[in-house]
């Protein structure tokens, strides 16, 4: 059987995106799945959310890569992956969420507890 990648526009991957910030309290948008990061970035916005929150959503970029990036960037203005939102505010890539870490701030952040 061969394997068909999946094929997707440029406006369901803007609906992906919205439906995706929307429905959920906390999404990362990555390379790869929380199981198999697919950048060294991912997997550390992975490993410093999980560190507080055991549920979250993950979203893979990689199977229409320019749509998703051009779609997160109308929304958060920021060009890189990983991307992370937080009750539909966005929060920062990898960097950002260490930075957060670092300062005591991302487990309020994360879950809202002050
Ligand atoms: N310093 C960034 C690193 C993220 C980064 O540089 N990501 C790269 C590699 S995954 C990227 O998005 N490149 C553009 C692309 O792949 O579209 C962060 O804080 O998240």
């Amino acid at each position: 059987m061969t394997f068909q990648p999946e094929s997707l526009d440029p406006e369901e991957v803007q609906s992906r995106v919205d439906e995706a910030v929307a429905d959920n309290r906390v999404v990362l948008f990555m390379k790869g799945n929380r199981l198999m990061p697919q950048c060294g970035y991912s997997a550390k916005a992975v490993d410093l959310i999980s560190q507080y929150v055991d549920e979250f959503e993950t979203v893979d970029v990689l199977p229409a890569l320019p749509h998703y990036r051009e779609a997160l960037k109308e929304k958060s203005d920021w060009e890189t992956i990983p991307q992370t939102f937080v009750d539909g505010e966005f929060v920062g890539g990898s960097d950002i969420l260490e930075e957060l870490d670092e300062r005591g701030e991302l487990e309020a952040t994360l879950t809202g507890a002050n």
